[in-house]
């Protein structure tokens, strides 16, 4: 396949517990493409949280290979080859907005200047413009995630790695922020990796939807979305995006069915 940016082949992993062991991954065999945005869905404990922290290097398969542009998942890390943001925003009061974006330019070496300029950027990739200056406590919750964000796009990395980022948001924001971040994606053409809950949301922001079984964690299918690039919010009432979701759910049904 043409440009491979993230590639798993045969990646297993089983964390050893007090309880014995528990196979979060197991033959998990996916490869994701650059400028596509893939989605991971399945019920709760299915291992998506584990094979997104594998591809970040926070986690290590006990089995099979995992190349992220070419590298291992600790080369590309070392490499700056992604972003990643988590499930709460996970700014620090003290800091601003700027200053919270800026942290991990700060840490990596950036000039003040070049960080100065990259946090202006991404406040606009986000739609923040202006809010540079306030705390974190000043912003709704759903300005916080767009922070967290532009914090993980600023140095530019090709890949951004999303741990269900908007779960904890109401359904309003949240649709806002799927159509801003697939406006991003339209915009910066990054390869992204999202886990979520909501099949909706699989089906409206996805180029591929992969859909993961619990015990052990495996992918039972992978969706090719068939929708337009350009996707106003109405397009969930279209006929194709129903199908979609439906074909979503059942591909869930059945990787349940065969958990007993
Ligand atoms: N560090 C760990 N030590 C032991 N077990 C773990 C660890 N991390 C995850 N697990 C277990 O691995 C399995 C997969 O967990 P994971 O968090 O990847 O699932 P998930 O699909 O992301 O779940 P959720 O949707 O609830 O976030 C679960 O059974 C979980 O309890």
């Amino acid at each position: 396949m043409m440009n491979a940016v993230i590639a798993a082949n045969a990646v297993s992993l089983t964390f050893q517990t007090a309880d014995g062991p528990v196979h979060a991954l197991k033959d998990v065999d996916l490869t994701v493409c650059q400028g596509d945005f893939v989605s991971f869905i399945g019920p709760s404990g299915c291992g998506k949280t584990t094979f997104l922290r594998t591809i970040a290097a926070l986690e290590m398969p006990t089995a099979g290979e995992l190349m992220v542009n070419g590298m291992t998942p600790d080369e590309a890390r070392k490499a700056r080859a992604y972003g990643y943001v988590f499930q709460a925003p996970g700014l620090y009061p003290w800091r601003t907005i700027a200053g919270n974006i800026s942290l991990p330019l700060e840490i990596m070496g950036f000039s003040k200047p070049d960080r100065a300029e990259r946090v202006d950027r991404v406040l606009e990739l986000v739609d923040l413009e202006g809010f540079g200056g306030r705390f974190p406590w000043q912003l709704s919750g759903g300005m916080q995630q767009r922070a967290s964000i532009a914090r993980a796009l600023a140095f530019d990395a090709d890949i951004l790695l999303m741990d269900e980022p908007f779960g904890a948001l109401d359904e309003i924001v949240r649709d806002r922020l799927n159509e801003a971040l697939l406006e991003l994606w339209r915009k910066t053409g990054k390869t992204i990796g999202f886990v979520t809950h909501s099949i909706p949301e699989a089906v409206y922001l996805s180029t591929r939807i992969v859909v993961m079984s619990p015990r052990p964690g495996r992918i039972t299918r992978v969706i090719d979305s068939t929708l337009p690039a350009a996707r106003p919010l109405d397009i969930r009432d279209s006929p194709e995006f129903i199908r979609l979701a439906h074909e979503v759910r059942e591909a869930l049904r059945e990787g349940h069915g065969d958990d007993t």
